[in-house]
């Protein structure tokens, strides 16, 4: 294998899978081992002869007729809010420009997010993710169009994963279980234009989508006709590969997911959007998923292999990513869900933390893929307590960061331990086994648990 990048990537047909009357099976042999080799050296492609190209026009037409035509006011009423807040669920809705952030940078860009309709009938205060979807009421037709497109997405995404299963040399239904009940996300992305205003500094450092992997199983990404905006990681040469569009084609991506599946063999690969064209770029991210129940594991073809991810339930995996993605005016979405009531041994008592947004960021930029959220409030205690314990915390975090002694003890994923000299800091999902891990190696670690099924460990310094 060569180190240089590849000039673009791969396109593959898919119609032997979508068309199976029209074709033969060693076609579609060979469209799986086309998968196979995109995947194992890209983790993108093109995927032609889908389907659906009939409809895309549409959805790209509606997206930015919404996204360009609606008045402040009505994006306003389809505001995304902090789960708890104002009949908010921390994920569903409009973001203004700079709220979406990618590792603690605001990215340039407005969206409506659209998740899969939770399950069960729920009320606010909604728990996270779990309120209803924000369909906007411009341009007409915009749901039916949309809940049909997304219908039709979710039988290509089916279709494709078996033949992704076949192109691992496993059975063609490995995966149907998994993504029988997608909880599919759906984006609506307007990007204007990086410009200097209003800041001269912006031209260098803004992003219009910070550097990031995504969560799931694959997304089925549509864009508008601009060229030069998406960027594509090229692991070997550290290079970035522009991914422009190509009429009728979809680009794919596989997601953190795959991970997990094929241990580490189909890595999910780092991309971002650095748009500086002067027009305003729409595209439509699909994010075909697990079900929130789903239990990812290694597949049998992929065990034994140095992966480094264990096994997770995607609705866990999920809200752990979407609660840090949004600072939002009402408090973000960060603060309101993981509401954690942490125990000091040595205090004897519970107690919250809280870090300001500047100090998550300064952690978060310091990091790289620190895919955190900390944090809180002070439940059950009055402002005095609560607040000693936050100049504690901010000093010594401030101490470490300007120390620079981050060391990460244990890390994988979205799941972290850092060793922070004196004050030791960790975030781990449960039962991972990573705060105990923690815990064995520094005894001063108090041990915090929240309903949401992420324990956070804070040490308080010794006196
Ligand atoms: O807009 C794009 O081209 C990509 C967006 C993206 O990567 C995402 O939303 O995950
Ligand atoms: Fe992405």
């Amino acid at each position: 294998m060569t180190d240089s990048p590849p000039s673009s990537l791969p396109i593959i047909d898919i119609s032997p899978w979508v068309n199976p009357s029209s074709h033969t099976s060693s076609s579609r042999l060979s469209t799986s081992r086309a998968l196979d080799s995109a995947c194992r050296t890209h983790g993108f492609f093109y995927l032609s002869n889908h389907g659906l190209e009939h409809l895309t026009p549409k959805i790209l037409h509606l997206a930015r007729q919404f996204l360009t035509e609606s008045s402040v006011e009505e994006k306003e009423k389809l505001k995304l809010r902090s789960a708890g807040k104002g009949g908010g669920d921390g994920a569903r809705g409009y973001q203004r420009i700079g709220e979406n952030v990618t590792k603690g940078k605001s990215d340039y860009h407005e969206a409506l997010d659209l998740y899969r309709p939770w399950p069960e009938p729920t009320e606010p205060p909604y728990e996270p993710i779990q309120g209803p979807n924000q369909w906007p009421s411009h341009p007409p037709g915009f749901r039916e169009t949309y809940e049909d497109y997304i219908d039709k997405l979710q039988t290509l995404g089916r279709t494709l994963l078996r033949a992704m299963a076949i192109g691992l040399g496993e059975p063609e239904s490995t995966f149907d279980t998994a993504v029988r009940d997608s909880f599919w996300v759906l984006r609506c992305i307007g990007y204007p234009p990086l410009t200097p205003s209003p800041s001269p500094s912006h031209l260098e450092e803004g992003v219009s989508c910070g550097e990031h992997t995504d969560y799931g199983c694959l997304t089925l990404l549509l864009t508008d006709d601009t060229r030069g905006a998406l960027q594509v990681l090229h692991a070997p040469s550290g290079k970035w590969i522009t991914a422009d569009p190509i009429p009728g084609c979809f680009v794919v991506n596989i997601g953190d997911m795959f991970n997990v599946w094929t241990s580490g063999l189909y890595a999910s690969t780092l991309h971002r959007v650095i748009h500086r064209g002067g027009n305003y770029r729409v595209s439509v991210p699909f994010f075909f998923e697990p079900g929130w129940e789903a239990r990812v594991d290694v597949l049998p073809g992929c065990v034994g292999r140095k992966g480094k991810e264990g096994g997770v339930v995607y609705g866990e995996h999920l809200l752990g990513k979407v609660l840090g993605n949004f600072v939002l005016e009402d408090g973000g979405a960060l603060s309101t869900p993981l509401c954690l009531t942490c125990y000091s041994p040595e205090v004897g008592t519970s107690y919250g933390i809280l870090l300001s947004q500047a100090r998550l960021n300064v952690l978060q930029a310091s990091l790289d893929s620190f895919a955190i959220v900390l944090v809180v409030s002070f439940r059950g205690l009055d402002g005095g307590l609560g607040r000693e314990y936050e100049r504690e915390n901010e000093r010594a975090i401030e101490k470490c960061y300007r120390a620079n002694s981050f060391s990460c003890i244990n890390r994988t994923g979205g799941r972290i331990a850092i060793g922070l000299g004196w004050l030791t800091l960790g975030l781990s999902q449960s039962g991972t086994g990573y705060t105990e891990k923690a815990i064995a190696k520094d005894p001063r670690i108090a041990i915090a648990a929240n309903p949401r099924n992420i324990d956070v460990c804070i040490a308080l310094p010794y006196p």
